[in-house]
């Protein structure tokens, strides 16, 4: 797991000021972030997926440069591969289950082209003659077949059997939220960024979908980010935590070793430990 999220951006409140760098951390797979409401946390996850600028920095994931203020580079949101599940699922209420999960693919194919042709044009305009096969052809599911046998399989895996003709009104919140999961998975995401993705779920459910979810992800060894609210879900769920406060990274670590020992202020008052049980806890976080 590579990254490196450092960057600035002014905001309405207080400036955004994050840097997380993978070799300084050396991570697992799920990186939590939690802060308190308004800390700067969907803003960190909107500059990575590229729907927000940041007014200086960089973002490098696995090698990819995603945004870099000196070089002026700042990949467009289609092409960065990022899949982003965020609290209101974001299907198309117009398509089936079947058809949702396809247009992941389909999106995820057009990037493929999109990058490749890119090289192309920059080979060109740099008057290098690359041969046509050095591009490479677009690696996911080649074939009508093969892309029919890919969404079948995920909807296996995410137990959508039998829903495949529904459409969103027609699913419980659970199953909306699988079909969405299903959908960023079905394009090979480099990275999956999870923004208070069970909120609005039951606890139960919420269990179940977090164990779920993590176990996918983590067959598929890809890296996480991971906004909640909850102590329970941190702990459940991330192997590393940052703890944000007013824009800033205040501490990084193991969860582990966080909730057991946070050394900071903000670390103690988020994970409720050394004696601050008192505070409420749900006031500061939403
Ligand atoms: N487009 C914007 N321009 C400037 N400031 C913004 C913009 N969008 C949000 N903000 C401000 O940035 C701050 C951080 O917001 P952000 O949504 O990242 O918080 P958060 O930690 O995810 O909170 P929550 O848990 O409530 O979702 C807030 O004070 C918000 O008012």
């Amino acid at each position: 797991m590579d990254f490196l999220i450092d960057i600035e951006m002014k905001l309405n409140t207080f400036p955004l000021q994050v840097r997380l760098d993978s070799a300084e951390m050396n991570p697992g797979g799920v990186i939590g972030l939690l802060g308190a409401s308004g800390s700067g946390k969907t803003m960190t996850l909107r500059c990575v997926a590229g729907t927000a600028v940041p007014d200086r920095g960089r973002i490098v994931i696995n090698g990819m440069t995603f945004f870099d203020s000196d070089r002026k580079i700042n990949l467009r949101p289609q092409l960065r591969r990022v899949g982003y599940l965020f609290q209101n699922y974001a299907l198309f209420p117009n398509m089936t289950v079947r058809q949702n999960i396809r247009c992941g693919i389909l999106g995820a194919a057009q990037q493929e082209r999109r990058i490749e042709a890119g090289k192309k044009q920059l080979d060109q305009e740099n008057g290098r003659d690359t041969p046509r096969k050095k591009y490479r052809k677009c690696a996911l599911y080649t074939s009508n077949q093969q892309r029919e046998k890919g969404i079948s399989e995920i909807i296996e895996r995410m137990h959508l059997e039998g829903l495949e003709d529904r459409r969103p009104s027609e699913l419980s919140g659970g199953q909306q939220q699988r079909c969405a999961l299903a959908r960023i998975l079905v394009g090979n995401p480099q990275i999956v960024l999870l923004d208070e993705p069970f909120s609005a779920l039951d606890e139960y459910l919420r269990d179940e979908l977090l164990e779920e979810t993590m176990s996918v992800l983590s067959e598929r060894h890809i890296p996480v980010f991971f906004v909640t609210h909850s102590r329970q879900e941190a702990r459940a769920a991330c192997t590393d935590l940052a703890i944000i406060h007013n824009g800033t990274v205040q501490e990084t670590g193991k969860a582990g070793d966080i909730f057991r020992h946070p050394r900071t202020a903000w670390g103690r008052i988020l994970t409720g430990t050394e004696g601050r049980k008192d505070l409420d806890f749900q006031s500061l976080i939403k």
